[in-house]
């Protein structure tokens, strides 16, 4: 195992407002320098708003975002990793609620592990209410399996460095497409072992070296293997290592942006990592068909908040963060690495791979 990482001091980038701030009401200050019917805002450079008199319609920009996103789609794309047989391509076909696992894809033809981490990307579109989602999954079979298990997390940061190195070309392009391809990870899954005890030295070590690249999203894998104290207990136990760590999984409290935020995100933070249970089986419960998993004792139900967490991570990292996990990766990770690379010998110059692999920002 390599030595353990030094600390670093990151420049914290500007996180700039969500889009939901776009038409919010700032702070109105009439400023009636025109006669008592006017009242308009000379000082924006000093966020300075205006009573308006009547309505102008900035509101629409919501409905004009939406029609724009219905028209292009988006791009999201999420990386799984954690040792073989965890649960990673149950749980992601299970979110998604179709087969968009690297297995379900046909890969599952070299089901014996790689002598080294391998990296493969599989892409659908997946269409919801007249949104389409390019989603990638990018799986990482063969990490942890080895004997030795020294810097397997290299090739995952690799592999990440080198969408962001993709995306600043594009970026820096003098005729440049109109919209550049995002393969950009938005989110780490981290899957850890249901085994009661501890993390590992090769899950605080990824996570402690990754996660100034990339946002880390912990979860318990399998967690119908455990009793429900069992797992309360060995949540607390992980998240207390995490802290000790100096670990900053998503989302990042440097990064919350306002009190209500803050508060959300809190009580987020406070109830991961999440113990999920992944299934792609359906099953008839009172009438109902549910995603579950069938044992002898009886249905465990993976989307019942009373047989585990799964309701809340797909709520979390879908329902409520989707967007946000773009944001941070655009605004911060991805920031961090172009202020880096553009700084480094005065401008951008091409990449070896092995800079890539070593700008573990
Ligand atoms: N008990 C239990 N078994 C699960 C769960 N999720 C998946 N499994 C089972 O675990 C086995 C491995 O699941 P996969 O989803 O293929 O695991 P993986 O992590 O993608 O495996 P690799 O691709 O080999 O790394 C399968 O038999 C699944 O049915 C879970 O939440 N609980």
């Amino acid at each position: 195992m390599s030595d353990v990482v030094p600390p670093e001091v990151r420049p914290k980038p500007v996180v700039p407002a969500k889009p939901s701030n776009v038409g919010a009401p700032s702070p109105s200050i009439p400023i009636g320098t025109h006669g008592p019917n006017l009242a308009i805002s000379h000082a924006v450079g000093h966020g300075l708003g205006s009573t308006l008199l009547g309505y102008i319609g900035i509101d629409t920009i919501i409905e004009q975002m939406r029609k724009k996103t219905m028209k292009t789609g988006f791009d999201f794309n999420i990386m799984v990793v954690g040792h073989s047989g965890l649960g990673k391509s149950t749980l992601v076909n299970t979110l998604f609620k179709s087969h968009v696992s690297r297995k379900s894809a046909g890969w599952a033809r070299d089901e014996k592990i790689p002598k080294t981490v391998e990296i493969k990307a599989v892409s659908h579109v997946i269409e919801e209410g007249g949104v389409k989602m390019k989603l990638t999954v990018v799986d990482t079979p063969g990490f942890g399996d080895q004997i030795n298990n020294d810097n397997c997390w290299e090739p995952i940061s690799k592999y990440i460095n080198e969408q962001y190195e993709k995306f600043l070309k594009e970026e820096v392009n003098i005729t440049r497409k109109k919209r550049i391809p995002d393969t950009r990870v938005h989110c780490c899954i981290y899957f850890i072992s249901p085994t009661g005890h501890f993390l590992r030295q090769l899950d605080t070590e990824f996570m402690k070296r990754l996660s100034h690249s990339v946002n880390i999203i912990p979860v318990i894998a399998k967690a119908d293997t455990m009793t429900l104290e069992e797992r309360q207990e060995f949540k607390q136990r992980v998240r207390k290592e995490l802290e000790v760590s100096g670990i900053e999984f998503y989302p990042q409290k440097e990064f919350d942006e306002d009190m209500e935020d803050k508060s959300d995100n809190d009580k987020i933070r406070e109830a991961m990592p999440f113990a999920v249970v992944g299934s792609d089986k359906e099953y008839q419960v009172n009438g109902k068909r549910v995603l579950g998993r069938k044992t002898a004792w009886g249905i465990v139900e993976v989307e019942n908040p009373n047989h585990c967490e799964f309701a809340q991570l797909r709520d979390f990292l879908i329902r409520s963060h989707l967007q946000d996990l773009k944001e941070v990766t655009h605004n911060i990770h991805y920031e961090t690495y172009r202020a880096k690379r553009l700084n480094e010998n005065g401008g951008l110059h091409p990449i070896s791979s092995s800079d890539t692999q070593e700008s573990n920002l």
